[in-house]
């Protein structure tokens, strides 16, 4: 299996959000806000905007039939980056949509564009400069640093890969052969923004949210129990990013996970992506074990 990717135009700057639909909306917000530590920019007719720093929206929950991922947000650098991504994702045979100036004005973007991942299917946003918020961000539970990832399950995972890769221009950090493969948006240095793991089905595995602290995890830990909210996997050490993590279950069952440190590549002489052993101790080596429900609901929001 190749661990290749091939030189491409498109340069991201960094994961922006994620939007995913929930069954109940106020539950729904009442969890990210008061049990993650996000804070609500906006609630609106059509989302409720939440971020952990100066922006807008890190995550924005819509009401849905079902409950899953409906987008994913990478920001580019420039208007400029953005044509030229156009043109790119178009000469591959994308169909590229434009967003309207009433859309751009309630995401408090300048400019951005969609398209779809072939196979399974995930709505992906390019977008340049959402709003800076005039407050910062003020940590409340949890000293939440950023969105840290987010993470797919794929059926058909070389297909994906030789999209991801081949094309849309991220990088292999690490991968684990035929199972997951951890990818960073290159050139920004975070081991992985995105990741895709084999599975019987297209959906989402997880989201992630990056916290400053090793006590954020433990600290966690208790908050979730004693809300009783599901613990579904750690705490542990992923050996791929070496961060120590915790997951939980949002109120619609889908995995949300808190992980410590993480690390980076330079954008120009990184190390090679490395060929990590298919077994549990790569994923956790402190030895805990997934229970039944991590990384199990979350529809890809596609067409009707
Ligand atoms: C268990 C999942 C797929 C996983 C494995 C490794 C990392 C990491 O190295 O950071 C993750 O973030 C994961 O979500
Ligand atoms: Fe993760």
């Amino acid at each position: 299996m190749s661990v290749e990717s091939a030189a491409s135009p498109l340069r991201y700057k960094r994961l922006a959000y994620v939007a995913l639909n929930v069954s109940d909306l106020a539950r729904s917000t009442a969890f990210y806000r008061d049990l993650v530590g996000l804070s609500v920019s906006e609630s609106c007719e059509a989302f409720v905007a939440l971020r952990c720093s100066r922006d807008h929206h890190n995550l924005l929950l819509y009401r849905g039939r079902q409950p899953g991922i409906k987008r994913v947000g990478f920001e580019l650098d420039s208007v400029a980056e953005l044509a030229t991504a156009r043109r790119e994702l178009e000469a591959l045979g994308l169909s590229v949509e434009a967003l309207s100036k009433e859309e751009l004005k309630a995401l408090r973007t300048v400019d951005a564009l969609r398209f779809r991942l072939p196979g399974c299917g995930l709505c992906i946003e390019l977008l340049v400069q959402m709003m800076h918020m005039a407050e910062p961000y003020r940590p409340t539970v949890s000293k939440i640093e950023r969105l840290g990832h987010v993470v797919l399950n794929v059926r058909d995972f070389q297909a994906a890969m030789d999209w991801l890769c081949g094309k849309l221009g991220f990088r292999v950090s690490d991968l684990v052969p035929e199972f997951a493969a951890f990818l960073r948006c290159h050139p920004n240095p975070l081991h992985h923004s995105f990741a895709i793991l084999a599975g019987a089905e297209d959906h989402l595995n997880h989201i992630n949210f990056m916290v400053t602290d090793i006590d954020d995890i433990g600290c966690a830990m208790n908050r979730i129990k004693k809300a009783g909210v599901e613990v579904v996997f750690g705490p542990g050490r992923h050996q791929p990013s070496e961060s120590i993590f915790l997951y939980f279950q949002d109120p619609d069952g889908m995995t949300v996970e808190y992980s410590f440190g993480m690390e980076k590549f330079p954008e120009f002489g990184a190390r090679e992506a490395r060929l990590l052993e298919p077994v549990p101790a790569t994923l956790d080596s402190w030895g805990s074990v997934p229970a039944p429900g991590f990384g199990k609901t979350g529809r890809i929001e596609t067409p009707a």
